[in-house]
């Protein structure tokens, strides 16, 4: 008998909750540059959507908004159809894991202590220890890597004790920056199939931004690309008509197959 995928939280692409984030009419400009220029985006609980987008195109200013990281010129956030406000935004905080790009391991810890670090404010040292080592072990490392620093491990080993950390707290909603920067083709092939099998095991809701297309690929439901302060294009990966792959919209062709774009596009 095989066991059934273990989904925490409620059941992928739920039909009658609320979007988990919506994100209406963003804007942000840093002086005279207009990095969003009214962002549409909405995520359904459960699905994996990925922000693609060229260099600068404000993927990264848009996690920062979404998060409140940053104040938007205009438009709104809204957490489980709720405008998102201080109050609403910590708990919203509470039951989120993000993996950054660079990693963001503490040095000076060992490799469990990273893991744990929201843990240990909950629980007493050794179950949060025990949490980490599981937590480990769902990225493919070992207990023996527990007691190690985060300097004497490869960039792939901590992308997976990274991704371990987002994890540890099983939460609702994560968000992953540039998952497979730095790797190289394998370990960013290892890495995406992790967070595509943690997100479709665990349920959770996840925004993940990258320029890998290999990890598009493997990690998203939808794609939304980033154009000129826009959302440009957004759909499925794969689909009979218009899909990542064959939609003839000349900026995301342009993008995806990685040529310049043609004038007047
Ligand atoms: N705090 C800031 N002050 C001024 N300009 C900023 C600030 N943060 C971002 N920008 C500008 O906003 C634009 C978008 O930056 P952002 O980091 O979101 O791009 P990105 O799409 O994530 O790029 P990349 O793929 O290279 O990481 C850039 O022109 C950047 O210089």
């Amino acid at each position: 008998m095989s066991a059934a995928p273990q989904t925490r939280h409620a059941p992928r692409h739920a039909p009658d909750t609320p979007p988990v984030i919506e994100i209406r009419r963003l804007a942000k400009s840093f002086g005279a540059n207009k990095v969003l220029d009214g962002v549409d985006l909405s995520l359904a609980r459960g699905e994996s959507l990925v922000v693609i987008g060229g260099s600068g195109s404000g993927k990264s200013v848009l996690l920062r908004l979404v998060l409140g990281l940053e104040a938007a010129d205009r438009g709104e956030v809204l957490l489980h159809g709720a405008p998102a406000d201080a109050r609403l935004r910590a708990r919203f905080m509470q039951d989120f894991g993000m993996l950054f790009q660079s990693g963001a391991l503490f040095d000076s810890l060992p490799v469990w202590r990273n893991v744990g670090f929201r843990l240990l404010r909950e629980m007493p040292a050794a179950k949060a220890r025990e949490r980490a080592i599981a937590s480990l072990s769902r990225v493919g490392l070992g207990p023996e890597v527990a007691d190690r620093m985060p300097a004497d491990l490869s960039g792939g080993m901590r992308k997976r004790v990274a991704l371990a950390r987002a994890i540890a707290t099983d939460p609702a909603v994560l968000f992953f920056d540039e998952p497979t920067a730095g790797l190289d083709p394998q370990r960013a092939t290892a890495i995406s199939e992790l967070i595509r099998g943690i997100v479709t095991q665990t349920g959770a809701t996840a925004i993940t931004i990258t320029h890998d297309m290999r990890s598009v690929r493997t990690i998203a439901d939808r794609v939304a690309l980033l154009d000129r302060g826009r959302i440009r294009w957004q759909g499925p990966v794969t689909a009979p008509a218009g899909g990542l792959d064959s939609d003839p919209d000349p900026v995301l062709r342009a993008f995806v197959e990685g040529r310049p774009l043609d004038p007047g596009a």
